[in-house]
């Protein structure tokens, strides 16, 4: 039995990323789009204001009736009307008239500036004013932010907070996003069992689905948990039948590599749109990737956990992101300096767990989370992880001082 070529971590994620496009997109009420990809720019249907109002509490006024006025020369009007926020009504405020008004009110006709209410005697049938407002005082004018039909967001935006409030004050109700990828998560393997309970000799806790049930969550996706199954191929296949009518991706842990009982190679290595093959990649070498024949994108990774972690930032991420609609979903790496050396399997990019020290405006200092490095079965040192440091193929030994780039973990 030869070794078949190893394709590279490269040519792996430029195959995933290729073969996926963004989920068509929807409309949404605003208030769910918090977080999704917009697939249309989105324009101004109003002016922003919508309307010369005030910016201050206090009196509409005429400005030519108060000039002079001052803390000597207080000039009394009558108020002739009350404008809180919201109000529909537009009393005409001629010569020597006011109304009172408050902080958002519509400007009355014939008013042209505000004089707030510290510089009065706050009175509501007539006011005494002791100031005189400079020319159009505290008016916010229609427009002064957007005009009609000015572009407020650009497609391709990742919804935040500031951009949600930026489409509502815009008028709109609902936006065109991409969905968020709903992501089936599977775990197999005849050794696991429900973390928390007792394992049998043999048996071991599902880690896996609770990886990646949270790493789907933290790349925007929406999980649907599985969990573990066992080794059982026609049980296995029912379960993916099921399970994919219901999802835009389904991500499988175990089983891919070459033992007599891998069940998802099994199953799903005779279906043309599968690939599987080992990648020059370390941990994570054996993988697969590919659709079902109802077009269920389907990523198969390795059983080991951390395999399944570095699996799912170098691949699993950026393509559920490609669904979601990001047009460059490639993860982002930065430089990092060794704290000290370690070593790298000839021929594969390795993917080595690390603690991440920002330092003191300094560079980015790395050493690897766990004590005995980056074996795929160290779960435990997984949490001590910020990051994973990227060891070029060609590179069989980092030494201390040593510039890797860093792919950084959610924190
Ligand atoms: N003869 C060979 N054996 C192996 C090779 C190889 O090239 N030749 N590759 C090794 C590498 S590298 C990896 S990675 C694993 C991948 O194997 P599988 O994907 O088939 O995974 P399993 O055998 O099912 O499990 C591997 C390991 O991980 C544990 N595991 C599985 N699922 C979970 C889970 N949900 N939570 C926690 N731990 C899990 C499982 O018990 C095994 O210890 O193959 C090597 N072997
Ligand atoms: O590829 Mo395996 O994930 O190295 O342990």
């Amino acid at each position: 039995m030869g070794s078949p070529v190893k394709r590279s971590v490269a040519e792996h994620q430029r195959a995933v990323l290729a073969a996926l496009e963004p989920l068509p997109a929807r409309d949404v009420p605003i208030g769910s789009a918090g977080g999704a990809v917009l697939a249309t720019d989105v324009h101004s249907r109003t002016p922003i204001p919508l309307f010369d109002n005030s910016a201050m509490d206090g009196y509409a006024v005429r400005r030519a009736d108060l000039i002079g006025a001052g803390p000597d020369h207080p000039v009394t009007l009558p108020v002739i009307a009350d404008l809180p926020a919201g109000t529909s009504a537009r009393p005409q405020v001629g010569p020597g008239t006011v109304a009172r008004i408050m902080t958002g009110a519509p400007m009355p006709p014939g008013a042209d500036a505000v004089v707030p209410v510290e510089d009065t005697d706050a009175g509501t049938t007539t006011v005494t004013i002791s100031a005189e407002p400079a020319e159009a005082a505290h008016i916010r004018r229609a427009g002064d932010d957007l005009a009609p039909g000015d572009l407020v967001l650009r497609a391709g935006t990742r919804l935040t907070a500031r951009h949600l409030a930026a489409a509502a004050g815009a008028g709109h109700g609902t936006l065109a996003v991409h969905p968020k990828p709903r992501v089936a998560v599977i775990s197999t393997g005849t050794e696991l069992v429900d973390p928390g309970t007792a394992p049998a000799w043999g048996q071991i806790p599902d880690s896996n689905s609770y990886l990646l049930a949270q790493s789907v969550t933290e790349a925007g996706g929406t999980p649907v948990r599985i969990g573990a199954v066992p080794d059982d191929e026609s049980e296995f296949a029912r379960l993916l039948a099921e399970v994919s009518p219901d999802v835009d991706a389904i991500v499988l842990s175990g089983g891919v590599s070459v033992g007599a009982f891998d069940v998802v190679k099994a199953v799903l290595a005779p279906l043309p749109s599968m690939w599987f093959g080992p990648l020059a990649m370390q941990p994570g070498k054996p993988q697969g990737f590919g659709h079902l024949a109802d077009g269920t994108v389907v990523f198969a990774l390795p059983g080991n956990p951390v395999s399944v972690y570095v699996s799912f930032e170098v691949f699993v991420r950026p393509g559920l992101r490609r669904l979601a609609g990001d047009a460059d979903p490639r993860p982002v790496l930065v430089d990092g300096v060794a704290e000290v050396g370690w070593r790298s399997p000839p021929g594969r990019e390795q993917y080595m767990p690390v603690v991440m020290d920002d330092g003191a405006g300094g560079p980015v200092r790395v050493r690897p989370s766990a004590r005995r490095g980056s074996g795929s079965h160290l779960v435990g040192g997984l949490a001590g992880a910020d990051g994973l440091a990227r060891v070029a193929a060609d590179v069989s030994e980092v030494r201390a001082g040593d510039t890797v780039a860093v792919l950084r973990g959610v924190s």
